[in-house]
């Protein structure tokens, strides 16, 4: 009987031990603990139902490109419930000289695939799209130059499309996706599929060209009733008495009889701890165990505070098409974001409903960190007001505050994991979890779990199977 302690109850978590709860039927003989320091599960995945809005509070959708939370989606029978976003009418607008520029259509990330919608659009200057068009002349020279050594997202985007393309679209993006800073994040972490095309093709815009008439999907997938139910189903699959709520755990050890883990209410042994708490959680935790862990672990993530707002009736506020919008860095908007929910998503108002979700990130974010709800709901109505025109009274709000949530992976992060790695494998049972080290969307936490915990049921010697995942 092995015993197996998970730390943190959020996707990862559960993810983990719904795959170890798939082991036992599997004949796995496991005792399974998942201590959890809050009173609900699910971390930043939270769906709040009001009336027939559906609101998310966390991230609400996942990457199609990445398999994983669909397939697991299917496992847990939601196969019906699987939805992709509305993109015959997606869209995106960026903040430019305080109006919605809509970026050109057929873009990847801020790469074009179509230089003639590129040329439509309003958004570039001349000079921006010129540069653009001598990306694909430059090929060679680019692939001769590309660098062996990680970069920051910015001096790669520089290198490829100049400054104009970068402030006005690679930051904004950036900051929407990985709610970063382009001259920290690594480009090599958080944009690894444009490195490998730089070093096939020299040029992305041909790299992507070549790949063009892959099949096309929606950009995003959800559930029609919301992410919550995928944390609903794990779980409901998962044994009842595995799980521990307001059970924070204190202290992990290491010794030659295996792990310790204490909470308030004792401490027990186990021979693995899967440790999927939040990376500072985890690094603190770990300190005593290895000092040498801990400045690996350390890094910087950004807060972020997200408001809804659900309106009866759209026509009273009209929004342009689209999915919604990004904020530059340094816009004079207090705003990160906002995504007009109900024309990304069916499903997700009443009849003729809008419903919209405002982020705010950065410094703005540490501040409405401590404001009150009604305080930042009223400063969220006034930045969208400031940019889409006046609101209505809504029907619902929601407000809620996830700080240190995102974390950043800055240059040089794949080589810090890398010895992470060996640390961690050189302590017996230890995997760590969650959305510090090997990528922050929902299915790479899927993955990244469901993998680590086949592993510890002794599963793997089916490596083609864990390849699958
Ligand atoms: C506020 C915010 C956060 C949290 C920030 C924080 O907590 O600090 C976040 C996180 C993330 N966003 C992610 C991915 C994407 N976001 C996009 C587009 C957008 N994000 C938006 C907002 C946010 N997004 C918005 C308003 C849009 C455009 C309109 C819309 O669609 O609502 C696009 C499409 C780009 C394009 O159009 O090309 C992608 C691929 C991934 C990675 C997933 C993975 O790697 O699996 C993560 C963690």
């Amino acid at each position: 009987m092995k015993r197996v302690a998970i730390v943190g109850g959020g996707v990862a978590g559960l993810a983990a031990a719904y795959e170890l709860a798939q082991q036992t039927h599997n004949g796995a003989s496991l005792q399974v603990v998942l201590f959890e320091a809050s009173t609900r599960l699910g971390g930043i995945i939270e769906t709040v139902h009001e009336g027939e809005f559906v609101i998310e509070c966390g991230p609400d959708a996942w990457v199609t490109e990445k398999p994983w939370a669909r397939e697991l989606a299917e496992e847990l029978g939601l196969g019906d419930e699987v939805m992709p976003s509305n993109d015959a009418t997606r869209k995106t607008y960026v903040l430019v000289d305080k109006k919605l520029q809509a970026m050109p259509d057929g873009m990847r990330m801020m790469v074009p695939v179509d230089l003639d919608a590129l040329d439509a659009s309003e958004m570039f200057s001349a000079a921006a799209k010129r540069a653009y068009r001598e990306e694909v002349g430059r090929a060679e020279q680019l692939r001769a130059d590309a660098p062996d050594e990680d970069e920051s997202v910015a001096e790669f985007i520089r290198r490829h499309f100049g400054e104009e393309v970068l402030t006005k679209i690679g930051a904004p993006l950036l900051s929407g996706v990985f709610g970063g800073d382009v001259s920290k994040l690594s480009v090599r972490a958080v944009m690894t599929p444009f490195v490998a095309m730089e070093r096939e093709h020299g040029s992305l815009i041909v790299a992507l060209q070549a790949r063009a008439g892959a099949k096309k999907h929606s950009v995003f997938t959800t559930l029609r009733s919301g992410m919550g139910t995928l944390v609903d189903r794990m779980i409901a699959a998962i044994p009842e008495d595995w799980i521990r709520l307001a059970a924070e755990v204190q202290f992990v050890s290491c010794g030659d009889e295996g792990w310790l883990v204490g909470t308030a209410r004792g401490v027990e042994r186990f021979d693995a701890v899967m440790m999927a708490a939040p990376v500072d959680v985890a690094c603190s935790l770990l300190k005593p165990v290895d000092a040498e862990m801990a400045p690996l672990m350390e890094m910087e993530a950004s807060s972020a505070v997200v408001v809804a707002f659900g309106f009866p009736g759209a026509t009273k506020f009209p929004v342009p098409p689209g999915f919604g919008f990004l904020v530059p860095p340094g816009s004079d908007s207090l705003l990160l974001a906002a995504t007009f929910v109900d024309q990304k998503f069916e499903d997700r108002v009443p009849q003729g409903g809008r419903l919209v979700r405002a982020f705010f990130g950065g410094k703005a974010a540490e501040r409405l960190m401590r404001c009150r709800n009604d305080e930042t709901a009223a400063v969220a109505r006034m930045e969208l007001a400031r940019i889409l025109g006046p609101l209505p009274e809504p029907q619902v709000t929601v407000v809620r505050r996830w700080p240190r949530s995102l974390p950043q992976y800055a240059v040089g992060h794949l080589k810090r994991m890398k010895k992470l790695d060996e640390r961690v494998s050189a302590l017996d049972g230890l995997s760590l979890l969650g959305n510090g080290y090997r990528g922050v969307g929902v299915p790479d936490l899927i993955r990244d779990a469901r993998v680590a915990a086949r592993r510890i049921a002794g599963a793997n010697k089916d490596l083609a199977g864990v390849a699958e995942l």
